[in-house]
């Protein structure tokens, strides 16, 4: 029985990497723009060899009467520009009763509280969607939200629809896929520090599994690994696609473990909070960045489950040279892939003794195989994807914090947020989200050390998903 996924697509960032997805994961199952399969059956396809392959379309997809594969997905935004782009590029692709539009269209103006608010104001006709999305699978395991958590929309109504999935659906799974702003990048909004705080407490205190998408370190990969000179946002889109999709692999050519999310982020998260999650993938390629990426042109098993744990190819910015691995999960795909060559690549890493593990726990290193989409012709023999609990994910919150630091204690642009009622009478929701934000930190930071199961994960139990 397919475990169903729902994807909550809310502002203008999470339906660009949306729409990215969406156009991936119809790449690899054959899918037409209009739903339509590429080749009959539908229910089985086969490769060039005349192979079966077993992909799993309905967990993401489900089928209408007329046959056609509908994702399951509702695209979310208080502005229509970027709804009405998808829906207009996908003739057909997406069920139209699963777009939701704020009816002013004003957006939330880069304030997460007008965002939260405007969440709020909606949260029937939103929840009535997603009851009728949820009641259209068999078995839903989860719910996966695609945001920025920097502008107003998808930080302030995500948030908002965080706390209200928990409440609603408190035995599913939520994962999300977080994109955090470019630190390096001054041209984007001052107030950025303000709107990830807050968010980033529900992310802690609401999903049970956040992959971050880094755009400070998009930008880095996309300069340095892959030569673009000035990276576009549909660059960094195209890296996040492939992220997006490589992380669900298993899900939808499962073998014969992490065939669902549960066993995917059980083993990567034995602690509930800590559940911040980089990513890595080698070789990288993007569409139309042309031949310079040919570098990588020989992969064995080895080669790229070495290159995947490697500082220049982990999609965050932070230092993981210093802190240790909580746990790593290694998706290798490819299609001769011998399952003796993991074997032996895993002792020939462990024999380096390259990377540093927390004192506290199993190196935990999993790695799983996957085969390749037979519908897309990639140049290499064996791919990988890496997610991995770092401790070094801290680095990121400390930044973030340091940077609400010295606007907040300007009182700088807070005359949006007191317009709005969560902060009309006092800003202590802020000081709240900080707290939680400088807890995160400090428990990452706790993880380091060989105590910490004696006194800080503790409180609440080591089992960090909530088994459904
Ligand atoms: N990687 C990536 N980042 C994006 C994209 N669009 C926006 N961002 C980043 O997201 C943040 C802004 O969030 P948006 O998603 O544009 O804002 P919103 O949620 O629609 O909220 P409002 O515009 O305030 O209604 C900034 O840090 C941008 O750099 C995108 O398509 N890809």
């Amino acid at each position: 029985m397919p475990r169903e996924i729902i994807t909550l697509q809310v502002g203008q960032c999470g339906n660009q990497i949306g729409g990215e997805f969406w156009k991936q994961l119809c790449l690899e199952h054959g899918i037409r723009p209009d739903g339509t399969l590429h080749e009959a059956p539908p229910a089985i396809t086969t490769d060039r060899n005349n192979n079966i392959v077993d992909d799993r379309k309905d967990v993401f997809f489900y089928q209408s009467d007329d046959d056609k594969y509908i994702p399951r997905a509702l695209l979310i935004d208080l502005e229509p520009r970027v709804v009405n782009k998808l829906a207009h590029n996908n003739q057909n692709l997406f069920n139209p009763e699963n777009y939701f539009i704020a009816k002013d269209g004003g957006g939330a103006g880069n304030n997460w509280a007008s965002g939260f608010r405007q969440g709020e104001e909606h949260h029937e006709q939103v929840l009535d969607m997603i009851d009728r999305e949820a009641d259209n699978s068999d078995s839903l395991e989860g719910f996966v939200l695609t945001h920025s958590i920097a502008g107003g929309t998808g930080s302030g109504m995500g948030s908002y629809l965080l706390e209200r999935l928990n409440d609603h659906f408190p035995k599913k799974l939520i994962q999300t896929y977080s994109v955090f702003p470019s630190w390096a990048d001054e041209s984007d909004v001052v107030v950025q520090p303000y709107n990830s705080i807050l968010t980033l407490k529900r992310l802690t205190l609401n999903a049970d599994a956040v992959v971050v998408l880094d755009n400070t370190a998009l930008n880095r990969i996309a300069t340095d690994r892959l030569r673009i000179e000035n990276p576009s946002v549909d660059h960094l889109n195209s890296l996040v696609a492939t992220i997006m999709a490589a992380s669900t692999t298993t899900l939808r050519y499962p073998s014969y473990m992490n065939n669902d999310m549960i066993g995917l982020l059980a083993s990567l998260i034995p602690t509930p909070r800590c559940h911040f999650l980089m990513t890595g993938y080698t070789p990288l390629h993007i569409a139309d960045a042309g031949e310079n990426l040919a570098s990588v042109r020989k992969t064995t098993v080895l080669d790229v489950m070495r290159r995947l744990t490697q500082p220049q190819n982990i999609m965050v910015s932070a230092n993981t040279r210093s802190g240790c691995y909580i746990s790593i999960l290694n998706i290798i795909q490819g299609n001769d892939v011998d399952p003796t060559q993991i074997h032996k690549a895993l002792q020939r890493l462990r024999e380096r003794n390259a990377l540093s593990f927390i004192p506290w726990g199993p190196a935990s290193v999993q790695v799983a195989l996957a085969r390749k989409s037979p519908f897309v012709d990639t140049r290499h023999k064996v791919s990988g994807f890496m997610l991995a609990n770092h401790t070094s994910m801290a680095e990121l919150f400390d930044r973030l914090l340091k940077q609400y630091d010295t606007i907040r204690s300007r009182n700088a642009f807070l005359d949006n947020y007191r317009k709005e009622p969560m902060f009309a009478d006092s800003l202590d929701e802020f000081d709240h989200a900080r707290e939680t934000v400088q807890n995160l930190v400090d428990e990452y930071r706790a993880c380091e050390r060989a105590d910490y199961v004696d006194f800080g994960c503790g409180e609440d139990e080591a089992g960090a998903m909530g088994m459904p």
